[in-house]
């Protein structure tokens, strides 16, 4: 696909679609609760339609109409045991979130997705759940997809989680949920929390004692009606472009602002971004905001710490606005983009050094010295298959003087089907 290059300026009003980590706990949820759950604003990405697609395999009635989901629930002992293999495609966050589940089910299933699943880490959930009972195997002890499954009565367990994962400390807690007593996850920095909030709006007891998140078993979830807010990793992208591309100015309506994700709206304004932040209100259990950003002077930073996991989907894109800052921007603590859709921290630094950035990678993050003109004398660059870095390619093309050519464009209906149109509105 040809990319858009030397863009002039980006100018209007957006509404990113639903968040991803809202929408498959929302249907997640939902399908364990008793009762109808309405969801409005769903992300239609591919990701949260294979979550929609595992439980229908397992019997539950979703009718989807657009952005509006309607999951049947019936208890997890509604759950019944899936004929086919359950394909999760792409999505790390159906695969880990749906093991936990899995594990408290009395039946076989056989979990499988798509290249990029194949090589990421799922002992990460695998290893945890089997120590409260579940029977799982798979590639490598259970470290790679393809996976199997038989869950049952699971023990209760307190565990100390070595990397700071929203995915992992979901899957412990939904196991917890279903297992006689006391279930603590205690991370070593504070992941998304999507999960806890979702689960006491559906009416259960979740008790949060700074990185320590405890829930007793046995409770049955409650439906509800779920209003996804805007996804703030996709607002991102449009965030950056808003910042780096002359003579713009894109207000982003009702994006999430949950604090635990809110961590590159902090890195804008630290490196100098021109960014209002108006009509916070909450919805549901989720803050919400409208979002303005305009062509801004940037000055270079370090991202490190407590604040990676606040970020850790934005770094593609943080790289591009890097390359755009005076100065040099450092990254660190960041080596879990190594196991992402793809190893990000390469991704990046290749395809952005195709454009003349001047960008190196270490072990566990990059290092950016802007601020570098960026240039596209007939240039082919990559997705690899990696929603986000299609994206990040697509704005930093915005940039670029000459010729740019996407290859698998198609990766960004991962998480945002409605990118290009949104971007050409942006234009015109
Ligand atoms: O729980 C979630 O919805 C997610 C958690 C994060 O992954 P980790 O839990 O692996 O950090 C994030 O990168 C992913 O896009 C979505
Ligand atoms: C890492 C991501 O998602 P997942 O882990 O669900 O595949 C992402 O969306 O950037």
């Amino acid at each position: 696909m040809k990319l858009q290059t030397n863009v002039h300026a980006l100018r209007g009003e957006i509404a990113v679609p639903g968040d991803k980590s809202i929408s498959h706990r929302a249907v997640m949820f939902g399908a364990l609760a008793k009762g109808t759950t309405r969801v409005t604003n769903f992300l239609t990405g591919e990701d949260c339609l294979s979550t929609i697609d595992c439980f229908r395999k397992m019997g539950v009635t979703i009718t989807q109409n657009g952005n509006e989901v309607i999951v049947e629930g019936k208890g997890i002992e509604g759950l019944k045991e899936p004929t086919h293999i359950l394909n999760v495609g792409n999505s790390g966050t159906t695969t880990r979130l749906l093991l936990g589940i899995l594990a408290a089910c009395p039946f076989h299933a056989c979990l499988i997705g798509d290249d990029s699943i194949a090589r990421r880490p799922m002992d990460r959930v695998t290893k945890p759940l089997k120590q409260m009972g579940a029977r799982i195997d798979g590639r490598e002890q259970g470290r790679y997809t393809p996976l199997a499954i038989r869950g049952g009565q699971l023990r209760p367990m307190t565990y100390y989680s070595p990397v700071a994962s929203a995915q992992v400390k979901s899957a412990i807690l939904l196991a917890g949920l279903h297992a006689e007593g006391k279930t603590t996850v205690i991370e070593p920095h504070q992941s998304r929390d999507h999960t806890e909030r979702m689960l006491r709006a559906f009416g259960a007891d979740v008790h949060v004692d700074g990185l320590s998140v405890s829930v007793i078993g046995r409770q049955t979830l409650q439906a509800i009606d779920v209003e996804v807010p805007g996804d703030i990793s996709s607002a991102t992208f449009f965030l950056v472009a808003g910042a780096i591309v002359p003579n713009s100015e894109i207000t982003l309506k009702h994006v999430g602002i949950n604090p635990t994700r809110t961590g590159i709206i902090d890195i804008l304004i630290e490196m100098g971004a021109d960014i209002t932040i108006e009509h916070v209100r909450n919805e549901d259990s989720e803050p919400v905001a409208d979002l303005t950003v305009r062509t801004s002077t940037l000055k270079a930073t370090h991202i490190g710490g407590d604040i990676i996991p606040r970020l850790i989907d934005e770094i593609p894109i943080i790289a591009l606005l890097a390359t755009q800052a005076e100065g040099t921007t450092v990254i660190t603590d960041a080596s879990e983009l190594r196991v992402k859709e793809t190893d990000r921290i390469a991704t990046v630094v290749s395809e952005l050094r195709k454009l003349g950035a001047h960008i190196e990678a270490t072990e566990d993050g990059m290092i950016i010295h802007g601020k570098t003109p960026l240039h596209a004398n007939d240039v082919i660059v990559d997705s690899y298959g990696d929603h986000r870095i299609g994206m990040m390619l697509a704005i930093a093309a915005c940039v670029a003087k000459g010729n740019v050519t996407l290859q698998r464009p198609e990766a960004i209906a991962v998480s945002y089907p409605t990118f290009f149109d949104h971007l050409r509105m942006l234009q015109s």
